[in-house]
């Protein structure tokens, strides 16, 4: 199995069925179904807002420091066995905090479990960009006295009405304390949404970026400032915004020469950890060995924070 990357991760969205049963048994937390399997299958999604309902709702059994412990810790055992030896993993703290969860305890469980586990690991804290700009410098300010424990913000949750350029004052803010930069931008949105993110966020990578091949003076830009795209094939396909996999535009994105990514995005709800992103396109688009060491290299260049150990 090859080294890797893994450089769009969220870590709510590793939770799977069998640890949201564990954890509301362990909170007292009343679910509508105690039955893994029944979990599992309410996980047919027909757009992102479909997936996100679902996905806030499950957080619910998120409580103490040790439930996000044991969130990342196995994260990052099923990460090392699909050959992740760096993971740059976005966390999303106003889902939290809106439940009563503190931000210390968010980054007590999962700065530990990052420290624990021995592997390279870098938390990146996530905007909600359907909570606004307000909230955003809200919780930037609040995360501030945590400064050492995460390595950059980004911009994620319902994509299309809210723009990057909204959210131009708080990644200047971030910008202005050192942190590096990456948003969510043509997951359902257009190209136009790619554009804002590069010139008014300033963003170092581009989570998604599929619609961005829609535009060609946009694929020239990301090729010559080689910005990396973090593409996600399974979580495209879950989401809805490629028939198929067999219709993803992947490959046409390598063979732009653009700086692309394969990632898993939410694992525990579209079906596959990265490596099994790797052999789905391996065998669904018939990417070559080559193909795939080249997107493996890419994900440590394109990394932020990796320490060749
Ligand atoms: N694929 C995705 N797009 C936007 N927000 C998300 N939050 C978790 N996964 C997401
Ligand atoms: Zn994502």
């Amino acid at each position: 199995m090859r080294p890797k990357a893994e450089l769009h991760l969220h870590i709510e969205g590793t939770l799977e069925p069998e640890l949201v049963v564990e954890l509301a048994r362990r909170n007292r937390i009343d679910l509508p179904t105690f039955d893994v399997e029944a979990i599992r299958a309410r996980y047919s999604f027909t757009n992102l807002q479909s997936f996100l309902d679902v996905y806030y709702e499950n957080m619910a059994v998120l409580r103490t420091e040790e439930d996000f412990y044991d969130l990342a810790a196995a994260y990052l055992r099923r990460a090392a066995e699909q050959g992740v030896r760096h993971a740059e993993i976005f966390f999303d703290p106003q889902a939290h905090l809106s439940r009563g969860v503190p931000l210390d305890v968010v980054f007590g469980g999962l700065s530990a479990a990052l420290k624990d586990s021995g592997l390279s690991a870098a938390l990146i804290l996530c905007f909600l960009r359907d909570r606004g700009p307000e909230d955003a410098e809200q919780v930037l300010r609040a995360a501030l006295p945590y400064r050492e424990r995460f390595i950059g913000v980004g911009l994620d949750s319902a994509e299309v009405g809210y723009p990057p350029s909204l959210f131009r004052r708080v990644f200047d803010m971030a910008a202005a304390e050192g942190l590096r930069r990456v948003a969510h931008a043509g997951e359902e949105g257009g190209p136009d949404y790619v554009w804002e993110a590069l010139d008014i966020l300033r963003v170092e990578r581009v989570d998604h970026g599929i619609r961005a091949m829609e535009d060609p003076q946009l694929v020239a830009r990301l090729r010559a400032e080689r910005i990396p795209l973090t593409v996600c094939p399974l979580s495209n396909v879950r989401l809805r915004a490629v028939p198929s996999l067999r219709d993803h535009i992947l490959p046409a994105m390598l063979d732009e020469g653009l700086v692309v990514t394969v990632n898993s995005d939410d694992p525990a709800y579209f079906g596959g950890y990265v490596e099994d992103n790797y052999v789905a396109v391996k065998n669904e688009l018939g990417m070559t060995e080559s193909q795939l060491d080249r997107i493996a290299q890419n994900s440590f260049e394109a990394s932020f924070a990796y320490a060749n150990q």
